[in-house]
């Protein structure tokens, strides 16, 4: 397949990721047609079947989720109705269609309790309904036995789109609150743009060959702290910052305090060269 001919549809188009896709897909030559909620709600049925069918794409990048991690615990159904059944609907038109998947899942499929980066094979054990309902679309999509798909877990995304930790932050810092942020919880942030120009760079690559789960995040780990801390450096603010502790910053949803993955398969199957988070902080 040239890459001229790939027609693609990426789903959640107004979201972190669909937005970075977007910014970045005039770089490539491909067919791409952006489609939020409006366009295309997953959660429908008809609706995925009617637009999808009329698009016919080779590939799509399904970045639609429900991603409030705190008002999950309330919204399970919700949660469960966008990042489990509609995951399951996108799959099976994938399938009768013999259309390609590239699907996002989340760091939070783990329970945290690990030492050591965690590998695409260790299992999962989520801890919150957010990633209990984004393994359930894991599930479907492994279960599915489609032909050609990939479940990127990534973790910690930000990016100038959306709602992020990263602009959070900035946004406290812009306000001269003093900034209290957790220093036990350690994971990977990863700069949103450069997950959207591997999944760009790379969807040629997409086959039966390839297909599987892969962990991208950027190199190297550190707590939210340090990452507030070095997005506050970035951004020359002189913002007070304190080191706290998670039992100090109660949440609805508990995180994961270990949830680094190692990034090692994407490197040995694509010999793609991940960035250091700080590095790729800028
Ligand atoms: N953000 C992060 O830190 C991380 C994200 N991920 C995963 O990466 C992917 C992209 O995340 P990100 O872009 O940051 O998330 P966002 O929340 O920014 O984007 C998700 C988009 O999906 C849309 N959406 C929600 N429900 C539906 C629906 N029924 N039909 C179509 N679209 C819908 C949302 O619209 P609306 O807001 O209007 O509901 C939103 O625009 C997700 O799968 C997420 O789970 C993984 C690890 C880290
Ligand atoms: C804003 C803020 C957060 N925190 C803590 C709360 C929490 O434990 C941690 C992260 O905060 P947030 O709620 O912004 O991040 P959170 O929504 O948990 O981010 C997650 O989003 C989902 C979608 C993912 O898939 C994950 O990979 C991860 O990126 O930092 C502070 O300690 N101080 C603060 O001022």
């Amino acid at each position: 397949m040239s890459k001229r001919s790939i027609k693609i549809v990426v789903t959640g188009a107004s979201g972190q990721l669909g937005q970075c896709l977007k910014s970045i897909s005039t770089n490539w030559d491909y067919s791409i047609t952006f489609l939020d909620k409006q366009n295309l709600d997953i959660t429908s049925v008809k609706q995925v079947y009617d637009v999808l069918t009329t698009i016919q794409p080779d590939i799509i990048i399904n970045t639609a989720a429900y991603t409030h991690v705190d008002l999950a615990e309330e919204e399970s159904d919700r949660a469960y109705q966008i990042n489990a059944e509609a995951v399951n609907t996108v799959t099976r038109f994938c399938k009768e269609n013999e259309t390609k998947l590239i699907h996002i899942s989340t760091d939070y499929v783990f329970d945290g309790e690990g030492l050591e980066p965690y590998t695409e094979e260790r299992e999962t054990n989520p801890k919150t309904v957010y990633g209990a309902s984004k393994l359930a679309g894991e599930n479907s999509i492994l279960n599915s036995n489609l032909a050609a798909f990939w479940i990127i877990r990534t973790s910690w995304l930000y990016s100038n789109y959306g709602k992020n930790f990263y602009k959070t932050i900035l946004d406290l810092a812009d306000k001269n609150t003093i900034l209290s942020v957790v220093n036990d919880q350690w994971g990977s942030p990863t700069r949103a743009e450069e997950l959207a120009d591997f999944i760009l760079r790379y969807l040629p690559q997409l086959s039966s060959e390839t297909r599987g789960i892969y962990h991208f995040s950027n190199s190297g780990s550190c707590t939210w702290f340090d990452f507030a801390k070095a997005i506050l450096n970035k951004h020359n603010s002189h913002t007070e910052i304190t080191a706290i502790k998670s039992s100090e910053f109660p949440t609805k949803a508990r995180r994961p305090s270990y949830s680094v993955l190692d990034n090692s398969k994407i490197t040995q199957v694509f010999k793609y060269k991940f960035k250091n988070w700080l590095d790729a902080l800028g």
